[in-house]
């Protein structure tokens, strides 16, 4: 019976105190929890305003990133922002403190030998969150540990640190009211091994070394976990529950005294140990003290229990409130990032227009840190370019939805306008009354500046500035709008630049180029500023003369530029004068008069032009519908030759020149016609116009040529190798860059002919202008060995130094004054004697009586052609002329007597 009595005893001891230490066990783990959660918020707190201003620091300009004005501002700018469990100071890359968010005087001293500076200076710490051992402040001389981080400025270049020393007190005092009795002890201990806080004993505990206890043995092998020891501080057995906490050095330590119950266990061992006798006495004695005892562990296990139940709902209540807290936090902690590290600059003000603050990328487009701008009004930093209107709407629109989008100007620290896209949003106090702005602002100074690149570059010509083609049928439609409004006419003045082409070919484009800036000027200098000069392209620009008020205005200004246009142009500089001469033809239509439509009236201003160009050049012409018609046949006129060109209608006629000293044909000019399917033969003067416009005469002249350089080969077989050909070349294949001659000739070559086989007959007037510009071209064919013919010579004003200067080889005196009579007759005679001074041979043209052919003889003249002899005749018939003239019946004189009689 004893012995079963001791048995259950002991039995019921046994299991009440292992039910007992687990209830302990279960609520140390709580209470460890609840502590790690309040310390873990507290650290994510300072750590957050150590990334905003390491992030401030970084966006700041390089300059203000060293200075320690700047930077003691941005501190203490936010100093009011903390309590007193807490600071920040900025540590530069030296380890000298710089500046400090209490304002205090810590500037030069040294904190290198901390290890919160040293594990940034070689970045070992990647750039996160550090916290370093307890110590004694330098200053402050408060038990605190530091909260660090890296400042790093925007180009990764190492700026120093910022480091929040904590003060130790506040765990502390947390701690001690967190303790239900005097059995439970709190402590924080640093990863690498010191006490930070602790209650109860703090004094004898902080910066206490445990690094090698029963905690780090269990630390080491697992980040949470419970376990029994002596504690070394206050000599009492606990059983510990600690947390490594999340991602930090930190380990948060809760333990329950629980001595009693151990000594008991200690006890019960004992008796349970010894002999049945001993046990016996000792029920007897002890049996009073262990019923007692029980008692009383009865009243500590419900205080345990009513701790342990407390302690849960505590838990659960923090918990609770730590949810909330944590999406608070969250949302906080987003705000806060959003607004520390946001591209976009953020402004906030009070209802009046006051700043309350800025965010450093605000700080960065307006050069001011926000301790400069607090208080001020927003207004202060607009630039002063939009108007009282524009703010009038942008207040009016505020006021009436809450919100404003749109582009201001404003001006930076240093005086420069910047243009920024700005969003304004009023946040409402609980009366619906305005009570924050919320500003957010990006600047779009460069973005505007590239749009607008793109729309100048879209809209202008580049070369001169003016609108181009686009932009003038934009303005064109806007005129004519006008002009119906106000029913005052307007004129469309095309205006293009005669042989442009030439100033290219013979001074470079670059000069060309110039040319056209200098027209450009010079257009414009010539209208009104409300009239709109364009450049259509190549040399083709457009006036537009609106709202005219007396019909004089529009000639006068075509009459003003042609004379500007007629100027000399100074193209180069000091060293390289180039002076150029040119002139331009002018087409002028009126609105509403001559056309409804833009396209109607770009049409006839072009037509107008062209007719100014046919009729001469350097001149103007209104536009009249007859032109249109002329329009219509140059049109059908140009699809017919093309049509020409490919069906075989163009034909060769050949004149037969005469050697008047014996009456041979000795050479012949070739003619080109044009056999129209409807119209018959056609002589040059019908379409030459049209091929020269076309461009057509580049083939055609070749054609031609070809067509006489195998005919001569004929030619020479069937008479003498020196019988020759002359082929005309117009003005236009001489301006023609790709001028062919070297084609030619070795054309001439693989035909075997010599290159004076073919005579170039030139006209006096195309002379006049190779002078200037196509004397190259010119020469080009003499150093060939071809030979040259001056046309119609006489009629216009060539000058003996021309004649030299291109080594004519013939001239063709102008049939006016064959046909002149005695007056005629004494030019020609002239011309002769003056020709052969030069060693020129003459060929008078369009001999057709006897008595010209008589005077013309007299006076020496050495060639000559014309109806008197032959009129133009086919390849066929001048072969067989030839054949005729060679066969030895037929003397040379015979023909001349022949046809001559
Ligand atoms: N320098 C320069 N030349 C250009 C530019 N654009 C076009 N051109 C040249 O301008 C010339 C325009 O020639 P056209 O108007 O056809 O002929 P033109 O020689 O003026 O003769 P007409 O108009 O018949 O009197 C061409 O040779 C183009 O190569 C430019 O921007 N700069």
């Amino acid at each position: 019976m004893a012995t079963l009595a001791i048995a259950v005893v002991v039995s019921q001891f046994h299991t009440s105190y292992i039910e007992r230490e687990l209830a302990v066990q279960t609520q140390t783990e709580h209470y460890v929890k609840a502590m790690e959660a309040h310390v873990l918020y507290s650290i994510q707190s300072v750590d957050l305003s150590l990334i905003g201003f390491a992030n401030a620091i970084k966006v700041l300009p390089a300059k203000q990133s060293h200075s320690p004005e700047t930077l003691s501002d941005l501190l203490s700018s936010r100093g009011s922002s903390f309590d007193s469990d807490y600071w920040i100071t900025f540590l530069d890359a030296k380890g000298y403190a710089i500046a400090s968010s209490t304002g205090a005087n810590i500037a030069g001293t040294s904190y290198a030998d901390r290890d919160y500076f040293k594990i940034h200076l070689d970045n070992s710490h990647k750039g996160k969150l550090f916290i370093g051992e307890p110590s004694i402040g330098k200053v402050s001389k408060k038990k605190l540990f530091f909260l660090s981080r890296r400042v790093e400025s925007a180009k990764g270049e190492f700026l120093g640190v910022v480091v929040a020393p904590l003060n130790v007190d506040r765990y502390v005092k947390v701690f001690e009211n967190s303790l239900f009795n005097s059995d439970i002890s709190i402590t924080l201990v640093h990863g690498a091994g010191k006490i930070i806080a602790r209650a109860p004993h703090f004094e004898q505990a902080f910066g206490r070394d445990i690094a090698v206890s029963a905690l780090f043995d269990n630390v080491h092998r697992a980040n949470s976990g419970t376990y029994k020891t002596l504690s070394r501080i206050d000599n009492v057995v606990r059983i510990f529950s600690y947390r490594v906490i999340q991602g930090l050095p930190l380990i948060m330590v809760v333990g329950s005294n629980d001595t009693e119950s151990a000594r008991l266990l200690l006890r019960n061992y004992q008796v349970a140990g010894g002999g049945l006798t001993i046990l016996l006495l000792l029920m007897m004695g002890a049996g009073h003290f262990s019923l007692r005892t029980y008692t009383k562990q009865e009243e500590r296990e419900l205080r345990y229990r009513t701790l342990y139940t407390a302690s849960r709902e505590m838990e659960q209540q923090l918990l609770a409130n730590e949810e909330v807290r944590k999406k608070n936090e969250e949302s906080l902690k987003l705000t806060a990032l959003l607004f520390q590290n946001s591209g976009e600059g953020m402004m906030v003000t009070d209802a009046e227009g006051n700043i309350l603050t800025v965010n450093p990328a605000f700080s960065l487009l307006s050069g001011y840190i926000e301790k400069e701008l607090i208080g001020h009004r927003a207004y202060e930093l607009t630039s002063g370019r939009n108007d009282k209107d524009f703010f009038d709407r942008m207040f009016e629109c505020v006021t009436n939805t809450g919100y404003w989008k749109g582009e201001l100007w404003q001006r930076n620290r240093d005086g420069e306008e910047y243009l920024v896209s700005m969003l304004v949003n009023t946040v409402y106090d609980e009366q619906g009354n305005p009570f924050r702005y919320v500003a957010l602002l990006s600047d779009i100074t460069k973005k505007k500046a590239s749009e607008e690149l793109i729309w100048r570059q879209a809209n202008f010509d580049a070369l001169t500035g003016l609108p181009n083609r686009r932009m003038f049928h934009e303005h064109l439609r806007q005129e004519m709008k006008k002009t119906d409004r106000s029913h005052l006419p307007m004129a469309l003045v095309f205006v293009d630049l005669d042989y442009f082409k030439e100033i290219n070919d013979t001074l470079g484009h670059d000069k060309g180029d110039l040319l056209l800036k200098e027209v450009a000027t010079r257009l414009s200098s010539s209208v009104r500023s409300t009239d709109t000069v364009a450049r259509l392209g190549g040399d083709e620009f457009t006036v537009i003369l609106s709202e005219l008020r007396n019909a004089g205005d529009v000639v006068r200004t075509a009459q003003e530029i042609l004379k500007k246009m007629s100027t000399p142009f100074q193209l180069g500089d000091a060293v390289d004068k180039q002076v150029a001469h040119i002139s331009s033809s002018i087409g002028i239509t009126l609105y509403p008069e001559d056309g409804k439509d833009a396209e109607t009236l770009i049409k006839n201003a072009d037509q107008a032009m062209y007719v100014a160009k046919q009729q001469g050049r350097n001149r103007f012409n209104y536009f009249a519908p007859f032109m249109q018609e002329a329009t219509r046949v140059r049109m059908n006129l140009v699809t017919e030759l093309r049509e020409a060109m490919l069906r075989d209608q163009l034909r060769i006629m050949y004149q037969p020149i005469i050697d008047l000293s014996n009456g041979a044909i000795v050479k012949a000019e070739a003619l080109v016609r044009w056999q129209h399917p409807t119209r018959g033969l056609l002589n040059p003067a019908e379409f030459i116009g049209v091929a020269e416009s076309s461009g057509m005469i580049f083939g055609i002249g070749d054609w031609v040529f070809r067509q006489a350089a195998r005919e001569v080969q004929k030619l020479q077989a069937l008479s003498s190798p020196t019988f020759q050909i002359s082929v005309n070349k117009s003005a236009w294949q001489f301006r023609d860059d790709g001028s062919n001659y070297q084609e030619w000739l070795n054309f001439l070559q693989e035909l075997q002919l010599s290159p004076n086989s073919i005579v170039i007959e030139v006209t006096e007037s195309l002379l006049l202008e190779t002078a200037n510009n196509n004397s190259d071209r010119v020469l080009a064919f003499q150093h060939a060995h071809m030979q040259l013919s001056l046309d119609d010579f006489g009629s216009g004003h060539c000058s003996v130094a021309f004649l030299k200067r291109f080594s004519i080889d013939y001239i063709k005196i102008d049939p006016a004054f064959v046909h002149q009579g005695t007056d005629g007759m004494l030019i020609c005679e002239a011309i002769i004697a003056m020709a052969h001074k030069l060693g020129i041979k003459v060929i008078a043209e369009g001999i057709e009586t006897q008595q010209q052919l008589t005077a013309l003889t007299a006076a020496g003249c050495d060639l000559g052609q014309g109806y008197l002899f032959s009129r133009p005749i086919s390849a066929e018939e001048l072969e067989k002329q030839l054949q005729k003239q060679c066969s030895p019946v037929n003397k040379v004189l015979d023909i001349h007597r022949t046809t001559c009689d």
